[in-house]
């Protein structure tokens, strides 16, 4: 019967790109900018005492592409908190030079469609809770992209059978999980959140990972049949203590 799956729900998530001003960036003293990033690492480190308390998550990438400059993802217990660090982002001084570009709104989901859980509560298993509440990795790179099930009139994935739609994503999980070590992945659903059904984050330390595990995935039957894909975002992890780097102008 084609009904809704349970699923179970952990942080939010918000992936926030910024063009960076480099232009204004350029005609401020160099004090400014020192005072500027000073400011801001100020700010991150507030972000780190959040994510060792396990309170929360985040991360900043360099975006290869003129899609954006940086991708900040944040992960958070409340869509207030992240409503509240991208304000706090706003009214840093380095915030002016920041300039809003793409953002996606959504929350970590598991399904209870893994028929290799099936009969386990997968919301007290540790296993899950971390899936839930995860740290995100520091590997080097992230790739973003969301993406939506096909509502065709010939293949609607809401109208098929749940059993199938498990069948579909066990052979998906088997894919998957032969990157283990190679490929992390968290998937938030953004039904009623943002645009797409899903965002799917990607880390891996090698990028070639993504481009083969997203080409063999295009030829399980899930995603042949039933997958449609947004732009992708691709960044390189940007560590706090290379912000004075990245930011410096000679
Ligand atoms: C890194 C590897 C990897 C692994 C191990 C993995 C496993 C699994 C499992 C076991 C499950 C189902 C249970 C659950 O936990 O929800 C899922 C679920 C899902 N996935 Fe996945 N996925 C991976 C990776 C992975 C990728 C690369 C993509 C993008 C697809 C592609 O073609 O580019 C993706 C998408 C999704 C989505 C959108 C869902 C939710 C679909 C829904 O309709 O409900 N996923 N996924």
């Amino acid at each position: 019967m084609a009904e809704p799956v349970v699923t179970v729900d952990g942080w939010s998530a918000l992936h926030d790109t910024r063009h960076f001003d480099w232009t204004a960036w350029k005609s401020i003293s160099e004090d400014e900018r020192n005072q500027a990033i000073n400011e801001f690492q100020e700010l991150i480190k507030q972000w780190e005492t959040v994510e060792e308390n396990k309170e929360g998550s985040h991360n900043i990438f360099k975006v290869v592409g003129n899609k954006a400059d940086l991708m900040f993802i944040f992960l958070r217990e409340t869509m207030d908190e992240l409503e509240e660090i991208k304000t706090a982002i706003n009214k840093t001084v380095l915030g002016d030079f920041l300039i809003p570009g793409y953002s996606y709104v959504s929350i970590i989901e598991m399904t209870m469609h893994d028929p290799m859980k099936a009969g386990d509560d997968r919301e007290l298993s540790p296993y899950v809770k971390e899936r839930l509440k995860p740290t995100m990795p520091k590997w080097e790179h992230a790739c973003f992209y969301p993406m939506s099930r096909r509502r065709d009139s010939d293949a609607n994935w809401f109208t098929i059978d749940k059993e199938e739609r498990t069948r579909l994503l066990y052979e998906h999980g088997m894919t998957g999980r032969q990157y283990a070590g190679k490929v992390k992945e968290i998937i938030t659903g953004s039904i009623g959140l943002d645009e797409w059904e899903w965002g799917v984050t990607l880390f891996a330390h090698d990028p070639l990972q993504f481009k083969k595990i997203v080409y063999e995935m295009r030829f399980d039957e899930v995603t042949t049949k039933y997958a449609e894909f947004g732009d992708f975002i691709m960044g390189n992890y940007l560590a706090t203590d290379e912000l004075g780097d990245y930011l410096a102008l000679s």
